[in-house]
């Protein structure tokens, strides 16, 4: 069954848009990458299909129906977004940091052993990979059935980027959580997705399976490259 289906979307601001005849259609377990250059579009799709922005054509489904038309709407169907902003609370304590996502503590340690030291350090004080850790257990301990996730990694040393993208990799496979993940670093990217689409300039330029357009780095240079 198809979790969320985006038809033909173009999507923009103030009815200008930047992004155009966008279609992507996911499944349960699924990963999907959105790659391509700075300014490609991959936020402003990405907020269309969280409902964030109202598409200016086109439609998003989920679950075979209109998507309700606000984030939090989705979100109580099931949806998840991860935005570019950083979501931890900085004075807040890691636990604290959990408990005000509802998360399940315990669940979020068996995932991330790593926090298990930090949970009385205020958030402020961990590293980057490790508030993206926390933003991330408290995306996947609220089971959801798809996660948006734009740029998890930004600025992440990449042992950090391969251990955030493993365990989203994990939730997908054991949870069959559908996801949709722009990302910055390809090869990472392209070695854990299934299936990854290329923006150039707002459309997309190409698309296909991870195993294929990794042998296809050519092709993915020539879209950052020809911005
Ligand atoms: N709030 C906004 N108002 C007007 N234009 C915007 C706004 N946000 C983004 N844009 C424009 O839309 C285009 C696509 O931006 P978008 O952020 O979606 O690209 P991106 O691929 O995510 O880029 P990056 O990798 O740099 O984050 C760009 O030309 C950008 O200037």
């Amino acid at each position: 069954m198809t979790i969320l289906n985006a038809d033909a979307v173009s999507a923009g601001y103030h009815d200008h848009p930047v992004v155009h005849d966008f279609t992507l259609s996911v499944e349960p377990g699924q990963m999907t990458a959105i790659l391509g250059p700075n300014g490609a579009g991959k936020t402003t799709t990405l907020l269309t299909l969280a409902g964030v922005l109202k598409p200016l054509a086109g439609s998003v489904q989920m679950y075979g129906k209109p998507a309700p038309k606000s984030l939090h709407a989705r979100a109580r169907e099931g949806l998840a977004f991860i935005s570019e902003t950083r979501s931890v609370f900085m004075e807040l304590t890691t636990l604290e940091n959990l408990k005000v996502g509802q998360c399940d503590v315990a669940r979020a340690l068996d995932i991330f052993p790593e926090l298990k030291p930090l949970m009385s350090k205020p958030a402020g004080l961990l590293s980057g990979g490790e508030q993206q850790m926390v933003t991330l257990v408290r995306a996947l301990t609220r089971n959801p059935k798809i996660l948006l996730i734009d740029e998890l990694s930004l600025g992440l040393a990449p042992k950090v980027v391969e251990r955030l993208l493993d365990e989203v990799r994990r939730a997908a496979d054991e949870s069959k959580i559908a996801v949709v993940l722009v990302e910055q670093h390809i090869n990472q990217a392209l070695s854990r997705v299934d299936e990854a689409v290329v923006l150039r300039r707002g459309r997309i330029s190409l698309r296909g399976r991870a195993g294929e357009l990794r042998n296809q780095k050519g092709r993915i240079q020539d879209a950052y490259l020809s911005h």
